[in-house]
């Protein structure tokens, strides 16, 4: 019998950089067969320059004006997985847009496997510091206390594979598998 697909928002990622949210989200919207966003991905197509550039050019305070305003347009969709940035619950009204728009899961990860899951992505401007740990720690510090506040489940990703988190997901949240996948 297949489980009862009751969700009728949007599964949302939320968590620290390489926690898995890009990755595990395609995962899952994969074997559901439901649309992938992701808020990062849509703020360099807008943009027409990656991440880093933004920051270069414009700032952090900017890029994060760019990033509420997709957030705003993601979380109005229905039925999507959506990978969020890291940083994206910072702003109060972006954390109500989130929760309001569907299910909301923390990835949680160790932050010695961030580091190695980063160390070779120089994609991260918040990270091309001299000591990227002290980094992660200040901004764990000041996030995980933001991440659980609208976190209606937390998952630990340091701990297991992609496709055995995804398959966790999809059997705690009851949701219905669409399709065959290799992921
Ligand atoms: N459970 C896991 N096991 C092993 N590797 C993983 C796991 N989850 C993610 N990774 C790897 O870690 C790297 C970072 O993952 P990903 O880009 O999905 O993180 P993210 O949370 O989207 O980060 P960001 O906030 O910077 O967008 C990728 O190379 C991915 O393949
Ligand atoms: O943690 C953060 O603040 C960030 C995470 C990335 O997903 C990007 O949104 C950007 O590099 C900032
Ligand atoms: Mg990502």
């Amino acid at each position: 019998m297949p489980a009862m697909d009751y969700i009728a928002g949007n599964l949302i990622f939320i968590g620290l950089m390489g926690a898995g949210k890009t990755t595990i989200g395609k995962c899952l919207a994969q074997r559901l067969g439901w649309q992938f966003y992701d808020s990062d991905q849509e703020i360099v197509k807008r943009s027409g320059v990656p991440i880093s550039t933004i920051f270069e050019l414009e700032g952090e305070a900017s890029f994060r004006e760019r990033e509420h305003a997709v957030i705003q347009d993601l979380s109005a969709m229905k039925r999507c997985v959506i990978a969020t940035g890291g940083g994206a619950i910072l702003q109060a009204a972006n954390r109500e847009l989130l929760q309001a728009s569907g299910t909301v899961i923390y990835l949680s990860t160790s932050i010695d496997c961030i580091l190695k899951r980063t160390s070779q992505d120089k994609s991260r401007p918040l990270l091309q510091v001299e000591n990227p740990r002290e980094q992660l720690e200040k901004l764990f510090q000041l996030r995980d206390p933001l991440y659980h506040e609208i976190a209606d489940v937390i998952i630990e990703t340091h701990t297991q594979p992609i496709s055995a988190v995804v398959s966790q997901l999809i059997q705690q949240l009851k949701l219905y598998e669409a399709t065959d996948s290799d992921c």
